[in-house]
């Protein structure tokens, strides 16, 4: 199994002037952080860290993992994600499997992606983790009108998303040939009409996206340190 970690975004949302995996979670970095949580989680294959071209601090930082590549990402994250399978693809075979997982996600759990990785190998389908929506889902049609969703069929989809290196490929080409907005792997997947397999993952998973989600996360991260 490889790994590609993107981290080639500038995080927008969380709008802290730096790209977001610099931003500080007690003493180090969100990429720090998450550099750190895959180094307790076995990786029998390639481990990639994808990168802004000109982001020298994350280079810097990646050489003291001695086990992690650093390659340049694209202008979307689906960009990133296919430049990294480019990368992997002369070294891995088409069957092998590929887990990426978000750098904004640092609490991922080793059990999560053992869980992860056996449903695909039993299954010989793909899968990622996601959680099931916990609020009420209203959606506002073209009028502003509001109307309630049936929630027990909604999930919120989480990374590590585990497929093999070739079918990613193949998705990925397709859908940037046909313009379709890829926000997941498992959407370029679905977009080619194959299946996917859903395994829940923690509550502690959560993507840093706003500065609210860092506060919780440094939360997750303070109980591990306690624990
Ligand atoms: N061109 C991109 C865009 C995103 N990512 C990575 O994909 C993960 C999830 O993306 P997201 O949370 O959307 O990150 P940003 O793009 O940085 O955030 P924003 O959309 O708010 O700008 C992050 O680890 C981010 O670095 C990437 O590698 N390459
Ligand atoms: C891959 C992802 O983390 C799954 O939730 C997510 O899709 C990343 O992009 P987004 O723009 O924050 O949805």
């Amino acid at each position: 199994m490889h790994l590609i970690l993107p981290a080639a975004g500038s995080g927008q949302r969380f709008g802290a002037g730096i790209p977001k995996q610099h931003a500080r979670i007690l003493h180090q970095s969100l990429l720090e952080w998450t550099l750190a949580a895959w180094q307790a989680i076995p990786i029998s294959g390639h481990k990639l860290l994808a990168i802004a071209a000109d982001d020298s601090v994350s280079r810097e930082l990646a050489a003291s993992f001695s086990d992690v590549e650093v390659i340049h990402g694209g202008r979307e994250r689906a960009d990133t994600v296919l430049a990294a399978l480019m990368h992997l693809s002369p070294r891995a075979e088409p069957e092998d499997w590929v887990m990426v997982h978000d750098v904004a996600r640092p609490c991922v759990e080793n059990k999560d992606v053992e869980q992860l990785l056996q449903t695909c190998q039993q299954t010989q389908v793909g899968a990622i983790l996601a959680r099931p929506l916990t609020d009420t889902i209203k959606k506002i049609d073209n009028h502003g009108r509001v109307t309630t969703l049936d929630r027990s069929a909604l999930w919120a989809a989480q990374t590590p998303q585990c497929f093999k290196v070739g079918d990613l490929i193949s998705a990925l080409e397709q859908a940037k040939e046909r313009g379709l907005a890829i926000t997941d792997e498992a959407s370029a997947i679905e977009a080619m009409g194959w299946p996917v397999n859903i395994v829940t993952g923690s509550e502690r998973n959560i993507k840093v996206t706003h500065p609210a989600d860092a506060a919780l996360v440094e939360y997750f991260l303070k109980l591990d340190l306690t624990t």
